[in-house]
């Protein structure tokens, strides 16, 4: 019986080998999470997607905490009713605050990034922090959606960061720093019906940046990819659908998502403390990744299950 349960005669000792680590591990992360970490005060930081949800939240968070910000986007307009409101709120804050800077430009118009990339420069002299976190999101069966709709997205959520990022990392080399952050998703993990152009775009954002990490880590330049779950921002109401159109719903998981705010205090949490990389999404969803790693029979089943359930507007 022993030898069954155990494996032999040091079998006992297994089970509090176990937990000892595990307590182990758990007490490190608190640690770690605990560290105050880099400093953001006057680090120039480049948000793109600043003019609403997520984005807006980190430019208030890393204004408040000291930043220098270069804000982006595809409107004036929007950009500088943030500033305003920022400008607003200094006095509020407990650190010295800068005025953020706009850059106007489509990250879909891979043309323009590397222009885009010089007046960013021109702002500070330098980047810091380089937050690609603009993005666009899909519903459609893949069946009714035109080729043309997963180049949009992916034109707009990978080429369009990755030729920022290489647009700026040439001075980031040079002066012997920087961070690059992505906001991807949990859908860059796992991907679920009628998300097709998302996911996929999600999924080579992640490998993306897990290969730029692996090259820069010799220059000492830290990547880090976070993956939110559903965050009460515009995100549904401004995603595109099988035929170019907008979708202009707010889903009812949007609606029910995290705060932004939450969620760009962890950002800034990440970025202080160079994290590599970060899912920030409740238990369904992280089990979900884990599913998929672990058990992928039953995660395609389920996720078959899902499609049939769940036909997507506008097939309805
Ligand atoms: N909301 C959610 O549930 C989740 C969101 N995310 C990710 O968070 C990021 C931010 O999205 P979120 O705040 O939710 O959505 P919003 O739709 O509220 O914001 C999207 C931002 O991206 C900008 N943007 C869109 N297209 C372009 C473009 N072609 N060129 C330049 N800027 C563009 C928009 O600026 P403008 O239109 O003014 O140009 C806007 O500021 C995205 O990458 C998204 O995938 C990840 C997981 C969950
Ligand atoms: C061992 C038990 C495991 C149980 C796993 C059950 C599987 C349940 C599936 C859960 C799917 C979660 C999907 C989460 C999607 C998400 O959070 O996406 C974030 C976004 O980017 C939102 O974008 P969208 O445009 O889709 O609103």
């Amino acid at each position: 019986m022993e030898r069954i349960l155990g494996g032999g005669g040091g079998g006992g000792a297994v089970l509090p080998l176990i937990l000892t680590s595990a307590l182990a591990l758990m007490f490190y992360r608190i640690l770690f999470r605990l560290r105050k970490g880099a400093n953001v005060q006057d680090a120039v930081v480049v948000i793109t997607g600043a003019s609403s949800g997520l984005g807006k939240e980190c430019a208030r968070v890393f204004h408040a905490a000291g930043a220098k910000l270069v804000l982006c986007g595809r409107n004036e307009g929007r950009l500088q009713q943030v500033v305003e409101e920022l400008t607003a709120a200094s006095g509020d804050a407990k650190q010295q605050t800068h005025t953020p800077y706009t850059v106007v430009f489509d990250l879909a118009d891979t043309h323009t990034v590397d222009r885009a990339a010089d007046e960013i420069l021109q702002c500070h002299g330098h980047v810091d922090v380089l937050i690609n976190n603009a993005g666009i999101s899909y519903r459609g069966n893949i069946l009714d959606t035109h080729i043309s709709v997963h180049r949009d997205v992916m034109e707009t959520n990978y080429f369009g960061p990755i030729a920022l990022t290489q647009a700026l990392l040439p001075s980031m080399l040079r002066q012997g720093r920087g961070h690059i952050v992505v906001i991807s998703s949990v859908q860059g993990r796992i991907s679920i019906p009628y998300r097709s152009a998302y996911a996929a775009s999600k999924h080579a954002t992640q490998a993306y940046f897990d290969c730029l990490r692996a090259e820069l880590e010799e220059h000492h330049i830290p990547v880090t990819v976070i993956s939110p779950g559903y965050i009460r921002t515009n995100l549904s109401v401004n995603a595109v659908t099988g035929d170019g159109s907008k979708y202009g719903v707010l889903d009812q998981t949007t609606a029910s998502g995290r705060d932004p705010t939450d969620v760009a205090q962890a950002v800034l949490t990440a970025v202080r403390h160079q994290s590599k990389d970060v899912v920030l999404a409740g238990l369904l969803p992280t089990l979900a990744v884990y599913l998929r790693a672990f058990w992928p029979a039953l995660f395609f089943r389920l996720m078959a299950s899902r499609a049939r359930k769940e036909k997507k507007p506008k097939d309805d």
